[in-house]
């Protein structure tokens, strides 16, 4: 049975840069031939960036996809890789002549410096975040490629993402087919445990298709999106044969021997399997294989990171790659002593290094001593830029000339705080980051254009019970290895406050954050209404004093900054809800 050397390149592009992603694709596909590949998968859309939204819709850019495909196909052969073939995501579109065109999510086989075959995505995701029956037509040729390997040849089916999800379609056609390996190539979004479901999908479709399956998957931030790799190559009978790491840029190389194709492709060039909504369309690569490298690969199975560092480390490659990909030189965050900040500039330097985090204290009357001390003292763990700003004078100024009372005063505090982080957004360049926290988020607790200021906010879709174990989670890991743990202890045993009037508490207008969070999860996360909230046990007027928080803030949500996603449903598109509506829970 020939053997061949799989190389899946998981790699981090960048939505729009499809220069920069073509030269990434190349290098990845250079690496894999210097370790003997004979076969490089690289993610869905690498080419173009996942996801690329409504640039889909733009002539323009599918022209751009195309061309880069090509141009890549010759800047491999030109690298002396003719002979590796190369599967490749891209956005691509066809339709007859004065037809519409039909946009496709696509995966091309590129060698002898030529795109050799392609296939459509069969199956489109429409649901959470993502909105592929409104970009693309489905495909519905299942493409099986067969492929010299040593001095025999294997059949490799190519499919992508969506496509692994669902039962019946390309890998049960793959069966029929009676291919030698199925390849996936994803851009599947980060999620708390996603990694627990992916193994064993994998695996069921491995066993659907009667074949290995190869599954490379994106890395790096892409807005709220953040790809957390996991890519992997599971046997037919489900065994995991490698895995990599994941949040890393990774080449995983692995030698994989295949049942070598017996019957003739040119007599078969087309099948339709019973009952099967795809065919098959059969493409050979011509010319010999490319010489494999010597001696065994293994690919290795890269250690798991448990629930609370794998928060953690979506949540630095988060704000990592929205910062530098949008090229900030650094970011700026109001230091208020408090859990929110705290765990937010730690983050910050995880990201980025201390040099590029500049925290500012502001206070103001209301302002307890130890909320200074505490910023201050964050400051110090992490080697932080670190400023104090206070801003009571200039309330005052606002005060002598406005006539305002109550929760006007309280609002105008946070509102100079966001008017002085903007401030020196602009003056000295840097991403203000936003601190709020989803079970704030949920119930409208900030003040609009105060504390929600900003331009990314790390916390976004984490509630406060999970900030507060992340802070305890990355102390003790500082801990673990010798390193100044960086969250002051007392801003996470305090009781959270606002501090804008006298002795103020977070509870007096909140319940409890554990009970807040249980019902949230209940009603944001769950989609529960009122009835199956109180049959869970919650008290009924709570659950209709959270529920009408949470229905009135919509407004602020809406112009909330964005945040990284790592729960099933994140605020934004996942979630998405009238501002204007009537309907209430009873
Ligand atoms: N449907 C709608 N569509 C568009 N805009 C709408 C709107 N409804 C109200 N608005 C506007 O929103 C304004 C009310 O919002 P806003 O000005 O934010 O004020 P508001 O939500 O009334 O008050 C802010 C709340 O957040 C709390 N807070 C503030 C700061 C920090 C923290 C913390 O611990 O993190 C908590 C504070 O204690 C208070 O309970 C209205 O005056 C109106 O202009
Ligand atoms: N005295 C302050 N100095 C600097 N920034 C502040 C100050 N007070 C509030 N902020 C900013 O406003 C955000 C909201 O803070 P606030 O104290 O009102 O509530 P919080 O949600 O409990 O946040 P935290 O836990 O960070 O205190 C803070 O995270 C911080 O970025
Ligand atoms: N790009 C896709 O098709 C992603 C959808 C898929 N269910 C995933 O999250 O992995």
């Amino acid at each position: 049975m020939p053997t061949l050397r799989l190389a899946l390149a998981q790699v981090n592009p960048v939505v729009g840069d499809l220069a920069g992603n073509a030269a990434l694709l190349r290098g990845a596909a250079r690496a894999a031939a210097a370790a003997g590949a004979g076969l490089v998968l690289t993610p869905e859309l690498g080419l173009t960036g996942y996801p690329p939204e409504d640039l889909v819709f733009r002539r323009s850019f599918v022209a751009a996809s195309q061309a880069a495909l090509r141009g890549l196909a010759g800047d491999l052969a030109a690298d002396g890789l003719a002979d590796l073939p190369v599967v490749v995501g891209y956005l691509d579109a066809d339709g007859g002549a004065g037809l519409p065109a039909r946009r496709r999510n696509a995966a091309a086989l590129l060698h002898g410096g030529r795109v050799v075959a392609r296939y459509f995505k069969h199956h489109l995701p429409n649901y959470g975040v993502f909105d592929e029956g409104r970009y693309f037509t489905p495909g519905d040729v299942l493409t099986v490629v067969r492929l010299p390997v040593g001095g025999a040849a294997v059949d490799v089916a190519l499919t992508v993402c969506e496509d692994l999800w669902q039962a019946g379609g390309p890998f049960a056609v793959a069966r029929t087919a009676g291919v030698g390996l199925v390849v996936s190539i994803n851009a599947s979004p980060f999620e708390q445990d996603k990694d627990d479901l992916r193994l064993p999908l994998v695996a069921r479709r491995a066993a659907e298709a009667g074949a290995p399956v190869a599954y490379v998957n994106a890395v790096g931030g892409q807005d709220e999106l953040v790809f957390d790799g996991d890519s992997m190559i599971v046997a037919a009978d489900g065994a995991l044969l490698a895995r990599a790491p994941r949040f890393a840029d990774h080449l995983l190389v692995h030698d994989l021997t295949l049942p070598a194709a017996t019957d003739d492709p040119a007599q078969v060039p087309l099948v339709a399997p019973p009952g099967a909504a795809l065919v098959v369309h059969r493409v050979a690569v011509t010319g010999p294989a490319r010489a494999g490298g010597a001696g065994t690969a293994e690919g290795g199975v890269a250690d798991r990171l448990d629930g609370t560092a794998q928060v953690w480390r979506a949540l630095v490659v988060g704000l990592r790659d929205y910062v530098d990909k949008n090229r900030f030189p650094s970011v700026i965050l109001g230091l208020s002593g408090g859990i929110d900040s705290s765990v937010v500039a730690a983050l910050a330097v995880d990201a980025l290094g201390p040099d590029r985090v500049h925290g500012v204290s502001m206070p103001s009357r209301y302002s307890s001593a130890h909320s200074r001390d505490d910023a201050a003292d964050l400051a110090a763990r992490t080697g932080c830029a670190y400023r104090v700003a206070p801003i009571q004078e200039m309330v005052d100024q606002f005060l002598a000339h406005l006539s305002l009372s109550g929760l006007a005063v309280e609002n105008l505090q946070a509102r100079v705080r966001g008017v002085l982080l903007m401030s020196l957004s602009n003056s000295e360049g840097h991403l203000v980051l936003t601190t709020g926290n989803k079970s704030e988020l949920a119930v409208g607790y900030s003040t609009l254009y105060g504390d929600s200021v900003g331009g990314f906010n790390p916390l976004k879709d984490v509630p406060k019970t999970l900030v507060w174990e992340l802070a305890r989670w990355r102390n003790a890991d500082a801990a673990a290895r010798g390193e100044v743990p960086p969250v002051p202890e007392n801003a996470i045993t305090k009781p959270p406050s606002a501090e804008l009037r006298p002795d103020q508490r977070d509870s007096d207008s909140l319940p409890e954050y554990d009970v807040l969070d249980a019902i949230l999860a209940g009603y944001v996360d769950g989609d529960a209404g009122r009835a199956e909230l109180v049959a869970a046990g919650h008290d009924a007027a709570l659950v209709d004093r959270v529920l009408g928080l949470v229905d009135s803030a919509e407004y602020k949500r809406r112009q909330s900054a964005p945040g990284t996603k790592i729960s099933m449903k994140a605020f934004g598109r996942d979630r998405r809800l009238p501002i204007t509506n009537r309907f209430r829970e009873r």
